[in-house]
């Protein structure tokens, strides 16, 4: 079953009323990055190739000017997917309405910290910095451990 997004906002930080929707709460844009090297997923271990931060096209509203392709957005907000649940991510419509898309992985029980989505532009578009893009929902899951992986507390210092 889903949780409400008052719910999902508990596990959020920061987070403001206009965030909390009904079924989760959106995250919003911190930074867009382009890979500029190759990455390696072995039988063991990974490698993440170089990303490499975007400047934003226009400094005064902090405003990207992005062309088709793949990019990496990071999300502002420190995430935490309690015990008993699992974190998906979906776009906001509105993103996917303009031709584009926010794509997921698996948001582990325990997890805690910034992450990061796979942003497809399938055609020109302006993002905001802050702008909300994102929305994150809780579901419950039973589970084993929880996440103790190598991207625990990523950006959180
Ligand atoms: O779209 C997503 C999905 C997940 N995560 C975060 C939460 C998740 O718990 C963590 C690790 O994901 P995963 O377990 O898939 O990473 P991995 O590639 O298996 O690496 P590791 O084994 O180091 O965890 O990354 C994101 O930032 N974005």
């Amino acid at each position: 079953m889903y949780r409400a997004g008052s719910f999902v906002a508990q596990h959020i930080t920061p987070v403001s009323e206009d965030q909390v929707q009904p079924n989760g709460v959106d995250l919003t844009l911190d930074a867009i990055l382009e890979q500029v090297e190759s990455g390696r997923i072995g039988r063991e271990g990974k490698t993440i190739g170089e990303r490499r931060a975007l400047d934003v096209s226009d400094p005064v509203t902090e405003t990207y000017h992005l062309e088709p392709g793949g990019y990496v957005l990071q999300y502002a907000e420190t995430v935490h997917i309690p015990e008993g649940h699992v974190g998906y991510i979906y776009p906001r419509s509105s993103l996917m309405r303009n031709s584009c898309m926010l794509n997921t992985a698996v948001w582990d029980a325990g997890y805690e910290g910034k992450g990061e989505g796979l942003l497809q532009v399938h055609h020109p578009i302006e993002l905001e910095r802050g702008a909300r893009v994102a929305q994150i929902v809780l579901a419950e899951a039973t589970h084993d451990d929880t996440y103790d992986g190598s991207y625990q507390g990523e950006r959180t210092e």
